[in-house]
Protein backbone atom coordinates (compact mmCIF):
# COMPACT_ATOMS: atom_id res chain seq x y z
CA UNK A 1 0.00 0.00 0.00
CA UNK A 2 1.04 3.31 -0.85
CA UNK A 3 1.76 5.82 2.36
CA UNK A 4 -0.84 8.63 1.60
CA UNK A 5 1.59 12.13 1.82
CA UNK A 6 0.53 14.33 4.81
CA UNK A 7 -1.15 16.76 2.39
CA UNK A 8 -3.85 13.95 0.89
CA UNK A 9 -5.72 14.29 4.00
CA UNK A 10 -7.29 17.40 3.14
CA UNK A 11 -9.84 19.34 4.45
CA UNK A 12 -11.09 21.77 1.38
CA UNK A 13 -11.68 25.83 2.71
CA UNK A 14 -13.45 27.46 0.24
CA UNK A 15 -14.13 31.46 0.11
CA UNK A 16 -17.67 30.96 1.21
CA UNK A 17 -16.50 28.62 4.07
CA UNK A 18 -13.84 30.69 5.05
CA UNK A 19 -16.40 33.75 5.21
CA UNK A 20 -18.90 31.88 7.30
CA UNK A 21 -16.31 30.50 9.58
CA UNK A 22 -14.45 33.69 10.14
CA UNK A 23 -17.81 35.42 10.89
CA UNK A 24 -18.94 32.52 13.46
CA UNK A 25 -15.19 33.68 14.92
CA UNK A 26 -16.25 37.84 15.12
CA UNK A 27 -19.28 36.30 16.70
CA UNK A 28 -17.73 34.62 19.29
CA UNK A 29 -15.62 37.30 20.13
CA UNK A 30 -17.62 40.24 20.61
CA UNK A 31 -18.75 41.58 23.58
CA UNK A 32 -15.62 39.60 24.87
CA UNK A 33 -13.03 42.30 25.05
CA UNK A 34 -11.94 44.52 28.06
CA UNK A 35 -13.59 48.18 27.17
CA UNK A 36 -17.03 49.54 27.41
CA UNK A 37 -19.40 47.07 26.49
CA UNK A 38 -16.85 44.60 25.89
CA UNK A 39 -15.08 45.92 22.66
CA UNK A 40 -11.74 45.61 21.81
CA UNK A 41 -8.91 48.20 20.35
CA UNK A 42 -7.57 47.26 18.01
CA UNK A 43 -7.13 43.40 15.39
CA UNK A 44 -3.84 42.57 14.34
CA UNK A 45 -3.28 40.23 11.33
CA UNK A 46 -0.30 37.84 11.38
CA UNK A 47 0.64 37.69 7.71
CA UNK A 48 -0.75 36.33 5.53
CA UNK A 49 -3.08 34.05 5.87
CA UNK A 50 -4.49 35.73 9.02
CA UNK A 51 -5.46 39.16 6.43
CA UNK A 52 -7.99 37.85 5.21
CA UNK A 53 -9.82 36.56 8.67
CA UNK A 54 -8.97 39.31 10.09
CA UNK A 55 -10.31 41.83 8.03
CA UNK A 56 -13.90 39.60 8.32
CA UNK A 57 -13.79 39.94 11.85
CA UNK A 58 -12.31 43.39 12.17
CA UNK A 59 -15.45 44.39 9.71
CA UNK A 60 -18.10 42.48 11.94
CA UNK A 61 -17.12 43.85 15.30
CA UNK A 62 -16.60 47.62 13.66
CA UNK A 63 -12.93 47.76 14.36
CA UNK A 64 -11.15 50.23 12.31
CA UNK A 65 -7.27 50.12 14.09
CA UNK A 66 -6.19 47.39 11.75
CA UNK A 67 -2.68 46.36 11.92
CA UNK A 68 -0.20 43.51 10.70
CA UNK A 69 2.64 41.11 12.41
CA UNK A 70 5.17 39.72 9.33
CA UNK A 71 6.05 36.09 10.61
CA UNK A 72 7.97 34.22 8.69
CA UNK A 73 8.47 30.25 9.27
CA UNK A 74 11.00 27.72 8.11
CA UNK A 75 12.16 24.09 8.93
CA UNK A 76 15.57 23.92 10.44
CA UNK A 77 17.80 21.00 11.23
CA UNK A 78 20.03 18.68 9.18
CA UNK A 79 17.85 15.45 8.46
CA UNK A 80 14.64 15.26 8.40
CA UNK A 81 13.83 13.86 11.52
CA UNK A 82 15.16 16.35 13.21
CA UNK A 83 14.13 19.45 11.36
CA UNK A 84 12.24 22.19 13.78
CA UNK A 85 9.53 24.10 12.77
CA UNK A 86 10.85 28.20 13.86
CA UNK A 87 9.47 31.65 13.40
CA UNK A 88 10.89 34.99 12.71
CA UNK A 89 9.44 38.57 13.29
CA UNK A 90 9.63 40.19 10.01
CA UNK A 91 7.70 43.56 10.84
CA UNK A 92 5.77 44.32 14.03
CA UNK A 93 2.82 46.49 13.86
CA UNK A 94 2.89 49.38 15.37
CA UNK A 95 4.40 49.46 19.24
CA UNK A 96 2.97 52.75 20.72
CA UNK A 97 -0.45 50.91 19.71
CA UNK A 98 0.24 47.98 20.89
CA UNK A 99 1.61 47.90 24.17
CA UNK A 100 1.54 44.62 25.99
CA UNK A 101 -1.65 43.77 23.64
CA UNK A 102 -4.13 44.41 26.47
CA UNK A 103 -7.29 45.00 23.83
CA UNK A 104 -5.85 43.94 20.89
CA UNK A 105 -7.24 40.93 18.97
CA UNK A 106 -4.58 39.31 17.21
CA UNK A 107 -5.90 36.65 13.83
CA UNK A 108 -4.09 34.11 11.99
CA UNK A 109 -6.39 31.42 10.11
CA UNK A 110 -4.85 28.47 11.80
CA UNK A 111 -3.05 27.25 14.40
CA UNK A 112 -0.62 23.67 13.36
CA UNK A 113 1.89 22.97 15.68
CA UNK A 114 1.73 26.25 17.89
CA UNK A 115 5.49 28.00 16.66
CA UNK A 116 4.06 30.94 14.86
CA UNK A 117 1.70 31.94 18.01
CA UNK A 118 4.14 30.89 20.28
CA UNK A 119 6.92 33.75 19.21
CA UNK A 120 3.97 36.31 19.24
CA UNK A 121 2.20 35.54 22.58
CA UNK A 122 5.67 36.20 24.06
CA UNK A 123 6.15 39.81 22.21
CA UNK A 124 2.09 40.42 23.44
CA UNK A 125 1.10 38.12 26.59
CA UNK A 126 -1.60 40.22 27.28
CA UNK A 127 -3.02 40.26 23.77
CA UNK A 128 -6.21 37.42 22.71
CA UNK A 129 -5.21 35.06 20.11
CA UNK A 130 -7.73 33.75 17.75
CA UNK A 131 -7.91 31.59 14.68
CA UNK A 132 -10.20 29.84 12.61
CA UNK A 133 -9.02 27.01 12.51
CA UNK A 134 -6.80 24.86 14.84
CA UNK A 135 -4.76 21.24 15.16
CA UNK A 136 -4.35 19.92 18.45
CA UNK A 137 -1.05 20.58 19.10
CA UNK A 138 -1.40 24.50 18.63
CA UNK A 139 -4.66 24.74 20.48
CA UNK A 140 -2.91 25.44 24.39
CA UNK A 141 -1.42 28.51 22.20
CA UNK A 142 -5.06 29.84 20.91
CA UNK A 143 -7.85 31.43 23.40
CA UNK A 144 -10.58 30.63 20.82
CA UNK A 145 -10.97 29.01 17.46
CA UNK A 146 -13.92 27.86 15.46
CA UNK A 147 -13.26 24.51 14.20
CA UNK A 148 -10.47 21.57 15.16
CA UNK A 149 -9.00 19.46 12.70
CA UNK A 150 -6.94 16.36 13.58
CA UNK A 151 -3.13 16.71 13.27
CA UNK A 152 -2.55 14.90 10.43
CA UNK A 153 -4.90 17.10 8.21
CA UNK A 154 -3.67 19.31 5.77
CA UNK A 155 -6.15 22.80 5.31
CA UNK A 156 -6.09 24.06 1.63
CA UNK A 157 -7.13 27.23 1.63
CA UNK A 158 -8.66 29.17 -0.75
CA UNK A 159 -6.43 31.34 -1.76
CA UNK A 160 -3.67 28.44 -2.26
CA UNK A 161 -5.96 26.72 -5.21
CA UNK A 162 -7.85 27.00 -8.54
CA UNK A 163 -10.64 25.60 -10.17
CA UNK A 164 -9.68 22.60 -12.61
CA UNK A 165 -10.93 19.57 -14.25
CA UNK A 166 -11.25 16.56 -13.00
CA UNK A 167 -11.69 12.90 -14.95
CA UNK A 168 -15.08 10.96 -14.09
CA UNK A 169 -14.86 8.34 -11.80
CA UNK A 170 -15.66 6.35 -14.58
CA UNK A 171 -13.15 7.21 -17.27
CA UNK A 172 -13.07 6.43 -20.79
CA UNK A 173 -11.48 2.93 -21.25
O1 LIG B 1 1.23 26.81 14.20
P1 LIG B 1 2.31 26.82 13.17
O2 LIG B 1 2.95 25.47 13.00
O3 LIG B 1 3.31 27.90 13.39
O4 LIG B 1 1.63 27.03 11.75
C1 LIG B 1 0.59 27.96 11.51
C2 LIG B 1 1.05 29.06 10.61
O5 LIG B 1 1.51 28.50 9.36
C3 LIG B 1 0.84 29.17 8.27
O6 LIG B 1 1.53 30.33 7.88
P2 LIG B 1 2.87 30.32 7.02
O7 LIG B 1 4.03 30.50 7.96
O8 LIG B 1 2.91 29.10 6.17
O9 LIG B 1 2.83 31.62 6.13
P3 LIG B 1 1.68 32.39 5.34
O10 LIG B 1 0.59 32.72 6.32
O11 LIG B 1 2.37 33.60 4.83
O12 LIG B 1 1.18 31.49 4.25
C4 LIG B 1 -0.48 29.58 8.85
O13 LIG B 1 -1.01 30.69 8.12
C5 LIG B 1 -0.12 29.97 10.27
O14 LIG B 1 0.30 31.32 10.34
N1 LIG C 1 -2.63 24.35 5.78
C1 LIG C 1 -2.06 25.45 5.24
N2 LIG C 1 -0.98 26.03 5.77
C2 LIG C 1 -0.46 25.50 6.90
C3 LIG C 1 -1.00 24.36 7.51
C4 LIG C 1 -2.16 23.74 6.92
O1 LIG C 1 -2.72 22.71 7.39
N3 LIG C 1 -0.22 24.09 8.60
C5 LIG C 1 0.74 25.04 8.64
N4 LIG C 1 0.61 25.90 7.63
MG1 LIG D 1 0.47 32.22 8.35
Amino acid sequence: MVTPLPHEKGFHVSWDQLHRDSRALAWRLDKHGPDEGGAWRAVVAITRGGMAPAMIVARELDIRTVDTISVKSYHSGGGKADQRREAEVLKGPDAEMMGDGEGVLIVDDLVDTGKTLELVRQLYPKAHFATVYAKPKGEPMVDTFITGVSQDTWIFFPWDMALQYVEPYRGKE
